[in-house]
């Protein structure tokens, strides 16, 4: 219940469809308790003329006059509640509309602020399948819960009022009635909400894999693996079933028992109010009026198992929204610092000569807190300089890299970026990254190029293009710069993906370069020609890059080597080409025909 009073709250921006569905609410139920009075009024006046005429003394004047006013008293009535009750419909529709909106928007809000560990951890899938659950159960609970609740309310209050005033011991059967049933139905309320948290674990769990299956069915299909994901998918909702059966029977079973106590108590005002009138203490007006509010009193009785019901479900979606909701970026991101700029940073000894544009002090990384990936890593990058780092596969290099935009904390050390400013956000702006894999997104060509940069004009878009090899193979498509590519640029080769991503990078024209890989898709001639491209636009950049290809790195100014997570060796690559470390006997095996030689490049990534 509290983490459906904050969504209240978080939205409180939508107060004035609250109060308005409310008023509305309050308006049909007055609109419904007025039938049982007319309807009251109208069989009191027609006994009176039955009774008249059967005597012998005709009708009553005035009496059909009277149930004709009772009769337009009715369709008023009704009126009243077609009309409010759209109304307020309407008005539930566009709240929820709205209500959706904020809470999907702040979701997405807060996830785009979450650190790359939360994703590292969390299918995608599942973060979707989660917001879609938790948003859409406390949507339509709000919305029922603004039309019902007033009207529930207002009815029992009403309800009690009136069989107080005819007969206390009616209000007194419908006061133990409401606690007893509520009492009952939260008895069974916490055992259905933990067997509700396992069922959404597997659904949740089924959709994370699902969004996965469906991103890479090239690989499901190529490994024939749709069987086992089917079963495995089928797995997780056929678990749900035993649950919800299990869910289901204990809900059954209870709400059978509620019933039938509320059953009893009914019966006994049901006898009540037939004995009172039989005895002559209740007029038949009376008895219909009596019958009618019992029929309206049992109706949110019953109701109530609903609500809590709908309130189960929303309470459990409330929690997981909040769950991801009241992380906080800083803390999920884990202990640990991230890049500074020097000339944001508290005072510091002023450095000899130059101030270098990127520094790492000492750094010391493990992507869990007993195992180091880095360890004491620490070199000065110079402004404009080009350094390569080379090591075995899975010896840190990417590492190294989502350190310097600050993807992770360090566990130790510091990293130094002149000129980051004083955020991650501005930090991240002044690198250019080309990632391993270039990620790119649905849209078009051009888009992708400008990710970036939004407001690049075509002919920017066009250069950075001719520089990255694109437009090259853009040339030859009918659509050109506004193609289509799929999801994650899936209508396109490896080695075009690259080409864009390497494009998108230029177009950032940011002071620092990484790339992580850049040019491993592409065939030996589009890597020339993308290589040109790239080698202007290190020009005069402080860039850090990983190649696969030993002739790149030959181009550097400095390599750095790693082994065990830490520097090996720092140097020119013809100072590094004597020193007998990995860089030289790198070399030496380019251009061995031996198998173990050519297994000891692969483990470096590394071509000739
Ligand atoms: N997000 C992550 N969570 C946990 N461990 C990770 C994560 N990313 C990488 N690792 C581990 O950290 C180590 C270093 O990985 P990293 O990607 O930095 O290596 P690399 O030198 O770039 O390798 P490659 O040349 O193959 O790309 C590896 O053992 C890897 O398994």
């Amino acid at each position: 219940m509290s983490t459906l009073l904050r969504i209240l709250r978080f939205t409180r921006s939508l107060t004035p469809y609250y109060v308005g569905i409310m008023v509305a609410a309050a308006i049909i139920t007055a609109a419904g308790i007025a039938v049982p009075f007319i309807t009251g009024a109208a069989t009191d006046v027609v006994v009176d003329a039955v009774a008249s005429v059967n005597d012998g003394s005709g009708v009553p004047e005035g009496a059909i006059r009277t149930v004709v006013l009772l009769a337009l008293a009715l369709l008023a009535a009704s009126l009243v509640e077609t009309f409010v009750s759209n109304v307020g419909g309407y008005w539930g529709d566009v709240m929820s509309a709205r209500m959706r909106t904020i809470l999907s928007t702040r979701y997405f809000e807060q996830l785009l602020a979450l650190p790359q560990r939360y994703f590292d951890s969390e299918l995608s899938g599942t973060i979707v399948a989660r917001l879609n659950r938790s948003i859409t159960e406390v949507t339509n609970f709000m919305k029922s819960f603004s039309n019902m609740f007033v009207t529930m309310i207002m009815t029992t209050i009403a309800v009690l009022t009136i069989s107080a005033w005819h007969y206390w011991p009616l209000a007194v059967l419908l006061a133990i009635a409401y606690p007893l049933y509520l009492w009952l139905t939260a008895l069974t309320s916490r055992k259905w909400q933990r067997i509700e948290d396992a069922k959404n674990v597997h659904v949740d769990e089924a959709s994370g894999r699902f969004a996965e299956v469906i991103g890479q069915m090239r690989v499901v299909k190529s490994f024939a693996r749709e069987e086992s994901e089917l079963n495995k998918f089928d797995g997780h909702f056929n678990e749900t079933i035993g649950l919800t059966s299990a869910q289901s029977r204990h809900w059954h079973t209870m709400d059978g028992l509620r019933r039938a106590v509320l059953n009893v108590i009914f019966f006994a005002l049901y006898i009540i109010i037939f004995v009172r009138t039989v005895t002559g203490f209740f007029t038949p007006g009376e008895m219909v009026m009596l019958i009618q509010l019992m029929a309206m009193a049992r109706q949110p009785v019953q109701n109530l198992s609903w609500v809590v019901d709908m309130g189960q479900r929303a309470a459990a979606g409330s929690r997981s929204y909040f769950e991801v909701m009241d992380l906080d970026p800083a803390t999920a991101s884990g202990s640990g610092s991230f890049p500074i700029d020097p000339d944001h940073a508290p005072a510091q000894a002023p450095t000899a000569g130059p101030r270098p544009a990127v520094s790492f002090k000492g750094v010391s990384f493990g992507y869990d807190d007993d195992s180091k990936v880095l360890e004491d890593i620490t070199f000065h990058a110079h402004r404009g300089e080009r350094i390569a780092f080379v090591g075995e596969s899975g010896g840190g290099k990417s590492t190294l890299i989502s350190l310097l935009l600050g993807f992770y904390g360090t566990h130790n050390g510091n990293i130094e970026v002149a000129g980051a400013g004083a955020d991650l956000a501005s930090l991240r702006r002044g690198i250019g990254v080309v990632f391993q894999d270039p990620s790119l997104f649905s849209g078009t060509i051009a888009e992708n190029i400008a990710y970036g940069r939004p407001d690049a004009t075509r002919a920017q878009i066009e250069d950075v293009a001719g520089r990255a090899a694109v437009a090259e193979f853009v040339a030859k498509l009918p659509d050109g710069y506004d193609t289509l590519i799929g999801e994650r640029g899936m209508k396109l080769s490896g080695g075009q993906k690259q080409r864009i991503a390497v494009a998108r990078a230029m177009l950032k024209d940011a002071p620092i370069l990484v790339l992580d890989e850049a040019t491993s898709a592409l065939d030996t001639k589009s890597e020339r020609l993308v290589q040109q491209g790239l080698d202007d636009l290190m020009h005069d950049r402080t860039s850090f890059i990983i190649a696969h290809r030993l002739s790149t790195i030959a181009e550097v100014d400095r390599i750095i080597t790693l082994k065990g997570g830490r520097i090996d060796e720092v140097g020119s690559p013809a100072e590094l080409a004597t020193s007998g470390g990995i860089y030289a006997e790198l070399l030496s095996l380019q251009n061995s025909a031996s198998k173990a030689d050519r297994k000891r490049l692969k483990r470096f990534d590394v071509i000739g």
